[in-house]
């Protein structure tokens, strides 16, 4: 469904000032797949969407999106995919069937089709109770919801959504994925596969639960793309915390090291654990053998075997599972949580104005 050879995109800013935003991305995403691209502010996610949808030229490389060349053929792209950009693309003085007859009207059905398939959306999407409603009264997660409605009025195979989210609630996300998964799981009982998407987002939960695939970009660059487990248990591992008193530390740690499944040992003396900064000589009583393991429930009843028979008293174990941002911890050195969580850049593609060429 996408093939990338060597993506790349170059803005020249002045004569001396020449951004790299994305180096030579390959990227292949098979027909059904739902892939989440994830990355820090300006690791190039949305100029490689932006590329893949037509309204950025790349400055060297390949991209074939739907069997389509993005450089040779951008019209037959445009009419393959569903593009979903940052922001509210809807305008914001028409009626929202209005609006979504409108967009099908855009994409060549007949006025009788567009109006069928704007209602079947409204359903949809939980939209059909605000049909007559202005645009510009919708909440923001209804607005997202419409936004999700004009990206699939042509039943795309392919749809992209560009930070479908961000700004949006707990509540209203958990919503707009429900719709999101429910039409995919509608289109693939119709007509084959499920719709393919490709979506960026900066909710790292988002990426983990939703996506069956995620390719982590940092620079411009891919550094992993697997699935949100595989890439947890190969490049970060769980988390096992071992707590003793101060003596039995170092013998801890040696046991720790000694499993077949550890990674990592690290000894925490401190006893300010609890993170309030206010240790004292009378709380100075534990620490903390801190393990990084293969699989940490498998690791601990052997931990505790051995700690028992060295005569060490663990005081209490905690295992947590990776988070994805202990992958892009692990991969850059670099937490995703406090590089990306600036959602501020609110721009608009829309592919009528913006192919640039
Ligand atoms: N039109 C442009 N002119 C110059 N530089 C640009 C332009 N568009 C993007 N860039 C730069 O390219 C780099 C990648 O930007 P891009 O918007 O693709 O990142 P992103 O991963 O989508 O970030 P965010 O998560 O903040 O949306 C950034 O350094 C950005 O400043």
């Amino acid at each position: 469904m996408i093939r990338t050879r060597g993506l790349t995109k170059d803005f020249v800013v002045s004569r001396h000032e020449t951004v790299h935003a994305v180096r030579g991305i390959d990227l292949d995403v098979e027909a059904g797949e739902l892939v989440a691209v994830l990355g820090p502010n300006g690791a190039g996610k949305t100029t490689t969407m932006r590329m893949l949808t037509t309204l950025l030229a790349p400055t060297s490389g390949t991209a074939h999106v739907a069997g389509h060349d993005v450089t040779t053929a951008p019209h037959r792209v445009r009419a393959a995919i569903g593009y979903v950009g940052q922001g509210n693309g809807a305008a914001s003085v028409q009626q929202v069937r209005d609006e979504l007859v409108l967009q099908g009207r855009v994409h060549g059905l007949d006025r009788r089709a567009a109006e069928y398939r704007a209602d079947e959306l409204l359903e949809a999407l939980d939209l059909a109770p605000l049909a007559r409603r202005k645009v510009d009264s919708l909440s923001g997660g209804q607005r997202r919801r419409l936004d999700v409605a004009l990206g699939l009025v042509q039943a795309p195979p392919l749809l992209f959504l560009d930070e479908p989210s961000t700004g949006l609630d707990p509540h209203n996300r958990a919503n707009l994925w429900e719709h999101v998964l429910r039409l995919r799981t509608r289109s693939a009982e119709s007509s084959g596969p499920p719709t393919t998407i490709v979506l960026t987002t900066h909710y790292l939960d988002e990426a983990d639960t939703m996506a069956e695939r995620v390719v982590v970009v940092d620079h411009g660059e891919v550094i992993a793309d697997d699935t949100a487990d595989a890439l947890k248990a190969d490049l970060a591992g769980d988390h096992v915390a071992l707590q003793a008193a101060p003596e039995h530390l170092a013998v801890l740690a040696q046991i720790a090291e000694r499993d077949a499944g550890t990674r990592e040992v690290a000894v925490d003396v401190t006893a300010d654990h609890d993170g309030a900064g206010d240790a004292g000589p009378d709380r100075l009583s534990t620490g903390v053998v801190s393990v990084r393991s293969t699989d940490g429930t498998r690791a601990v009843p052997g931990l505790l075997r051995a700690a028992d028979a060295a005569g060490v008293d663990v005081l209490g174990v905690q295992v947590s599972r990776p988070t994805l941002d202990d992958v892009f911890l692990a991969l850059t050195g670099r937490s995703l949580r406090e590089t990306a969580l600036d959602p501020s850049s609110g721009r608009t593609p829309d592919l009528t104005k913006e192919v640039a060429r």
